[in-house]
């Protein structure tokens, strides 16, 4: 099958998010095919023997001669395939040393009646997630995912659910705010990858406020059982940023685009009663009866056989798989270009440096 324009466009944003450097010649190799693709055979005057660099790409385009635009387009796809697989060859193979589970106070991780319990454990910060919670819990949705659990649960400790990534994750990066977005980035792919594919089913006990990503992210789960005081929130256009984790393909088709436009561009907040109305939330509890009540309907479907209900969800997410992972990658190469902008920079500041001018 030959590469569509999509196919090409979903590769140049791979490219930006592969982990290793993939060397001088396969770097030659890509700009040579990517000319080609766009511009057709070389058509540039030969660069002197002393401009080494740009000799260096228009040999290797000079040297593809006249390969049709479409092939070369087929073969630039097939390159970043092979790069992006070989690159994430070693987190899909076996389990290295660094990789075992490690203790982390910040994301608690317990099974027990056939239940995966991950809790957002740092509820002075009102569970804002930072850079090595994300790591923390791709890790355990790894193990989950081949443990004999059943299914694997996300709560919270303390008030909230979660308010979203921590703001500060990135203000101390020593490598400065391009190098820092790249890492966020190719993170931020990795860790809604491992929610797409996490194989079990997936619920999420949403026991207060949840804000930005842990909101989104909600669009990948199989059962969100909320207490009557939890809110949903997703302030990207106040912060400078775009919905991530699919939300900008989950939302509209759970919610229809008009409301899904309400939260993930205007910002509205969300209470339990309208996100349940929206379809993002399953069922409502009251708070004073919310833990009990879950945990219990929770534990009976714990016991119901598992090989079935991992069959069945392969069958209702196996034909939007890719699509996930395109929109994944889609959302992650924007969030590299958004991050350095001066939107998100001023979004910044005015929440770190808030408490201060509240006292002015
Ligand atoms: C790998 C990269 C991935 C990138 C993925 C991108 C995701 C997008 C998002 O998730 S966007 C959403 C980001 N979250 C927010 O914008 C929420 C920011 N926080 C708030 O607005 C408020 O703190 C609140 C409404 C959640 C709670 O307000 P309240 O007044 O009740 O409490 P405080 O503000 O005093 O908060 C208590 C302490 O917690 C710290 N804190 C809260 N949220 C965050 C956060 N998201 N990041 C960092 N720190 C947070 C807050 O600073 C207080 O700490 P302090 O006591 O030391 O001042």
């Amino acid at each position: 099958m030959r590469a569509s324009q999509q196919d090409f466009e979903n590769a140049l944003n791979q490219v930006k998010l592969l982990k290793k450097d993939p060397g001088n010649e396969v770097k030659l190799r890509l700009y040579a095919l990517y000319k080609q693709a766009t511009d057709g055979p070389c058509n540039m005057p030969k660069p002197g023997m002393l401009d080494f660099v740009n000799k260096a790409k228009w040999d290797a385009w000079n040297a593809l001669g006249s390969l049709p635009k479409e092939t070369a387009r087929q073969n630039y796809v097939d390159l970043v395939s092979s790069l992006s697989s070989s690159s994430e060859a070693p987190s899909q193979g076996k389990r290295g040393a660094d990789e075992k589970a490690r203790e982390s106070k910040d994301i608690l991780v317990t099974s027990e009646d056939g239940i995966t319990k991950i809790t957002f454990n740092r509820p002075t910060k009102k569970n804002a997630i930072t850079s090595q919670m994300y790591r923390d819990i791709i890790l355990a949705l790894k193990n989950a995912s081949t443990d004999n659990t059943v299914m694997a649960v996300f709560t919270g400790t303390g008030d909230y659910y979660c308010s979203g990534n921590d703001l500060t994750n990135f203000t101390s990066a020593t490598g400065g705010i391009e190098e820092a977005a790249s890492n966020g980035a190719v993170l931020l792919r990795d860790f809604v990858n491992s929610f797409i594919d996490f194989p079990k089913p997936l619920v999420a006990v949403v026991n207060g406020p949840a804000v930005g990503i842990s909101v989104t992210l909600l669009g990948l789960f199989d059962g969100v059982f909320a207490s009557d005081r939890a809110t949903f929130h997703t302030p990207f256009s106040q912060l400078g940023q775009s919905p991530e984790a699919c939300s900008s393909y989950t939302f509209p088709k759970m919610m229809g685009s008009a409301k899904a436009a309400e939260m993930l561009l205007f910002g509205k907040k969300l209470t339990a009663r309208e996100a349940w109305a929206q379809g993002l939330v399953t069922e409502v509890f009251p708070e004073s009866t919310f833990e009990t009540e879950v945990w219990t309907r929770l534990k009976t479907y714990a016991k119901l056989p598992p090989n079935v209900m991992r069959i069945s969800k392969e069958l209702i997410r196996k034909h939007e798989k890719q699509k996930l992972y395109t929109v994944n990658a889609e959302k992650c190469a924007a969030a590299l270009e958004r991050m350095p902008r001066e939107e998100y920079a001023k979004a910044l500041r005015n929440f770190l440096f808030r408490k201060a001018k509240a006292k002015l």
